[in-house]
């Protein structure tokens, strides 16, 4: 990222076949849905990059908002309260005229009305991970709330179980598999790109 005189990033001049798909978006935001530890903020940050968008965590969002880490949310004032912020700043982040690619929280997508927001302004992409995978990732960081239980990967497999069907209503599935971000990132772009390209034929003239 280069830095302009303004003093934020500027995000860098993407290639011909990024520059083709953030024209396809006319728009549009990158919205990634998916599991805690699916890599959301890692790759997002990374696409935005590449789309030469800008990119936004909505979780950064909310601790910048509040100034406390979400931990403290969830400690202080509950996670209805945390919930309700959280879709309070994906609407304020998400303006249909303005693309950026957004990094949600790993609940967000269950709200309905930051669902319809997201298939209105954006596309949406889910980041889909084993249960395994996920462990081997969130494991690293006592950062996530709901995880703190007796038995965390009891609880990430009932949060699969409730939250999979949801997420599959995203317009685009990837793997988020045990390899290096990068491939995740290629992934997520061509499967993006193959959305873009084929979404306009499949609607009813
Ligand atoms: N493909 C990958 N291979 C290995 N590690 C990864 C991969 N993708 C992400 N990670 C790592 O897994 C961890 C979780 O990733 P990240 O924070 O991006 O997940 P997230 O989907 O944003 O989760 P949350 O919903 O909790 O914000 C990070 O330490 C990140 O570096
Ligand atoms: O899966 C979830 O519900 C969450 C995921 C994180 O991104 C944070 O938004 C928070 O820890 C809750
Ligand atoms: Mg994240």
């Amino acid at each position: 990222m280069q830095d302009d005189m303004s003093g934020f990033a500027t995000p860098p001049v993407p290639a011909e076949r990024e520059k083709k798909m953030a024209e396809a978006l006319a728009g549009r935001s990158v919205v990634l849905v998916g599991m805690m530890g699916a890599g959301k903020s890692a790759v997002g940050r990374r696409l935005a990059g590449r789309l030469g968008l800008e990119f936004r965590d909505a979780d950064t969002e909310i601790e910048e908002a509040a100034q406390k880490t979400i931990s403290e949310i969830f400690a202080s004032d509950g996670e209805a309260f945390f919930r309700d912020k959280e879709r309070r700043v994906i609407a304020r982040l998400l303006a249909c005229d303005k693309p950026i690619v957004l990094a949600t929280g790993g609940g967000a997508y269950m709200n309905e009305e930051t669902r319809t927001l997201i298939a209105r302004c954006g596309i949406s992409i889910w980041l889909k991970a084993e249960l395994d995978v996920l462990m081997r990732r969130v494991r690293r960081k006592p950062t996530r709330p709901l995880l703190q239980t007796p038995d965390p990967e009891g609880t990430l497999r009932k949060l699969i179980e409730v939250r999979y069907p949801i997420y599959a209503g995203a317009d685009v599935t990837v793997l988020s598999r045990d390899v290096a971000q990068e491939t995740v990132l290629e992934d997520v772009v061509t499967a993006l790109e193959h959305h873009l390209s084929t979404e306009r034929s499949d609607k009813p003239a």
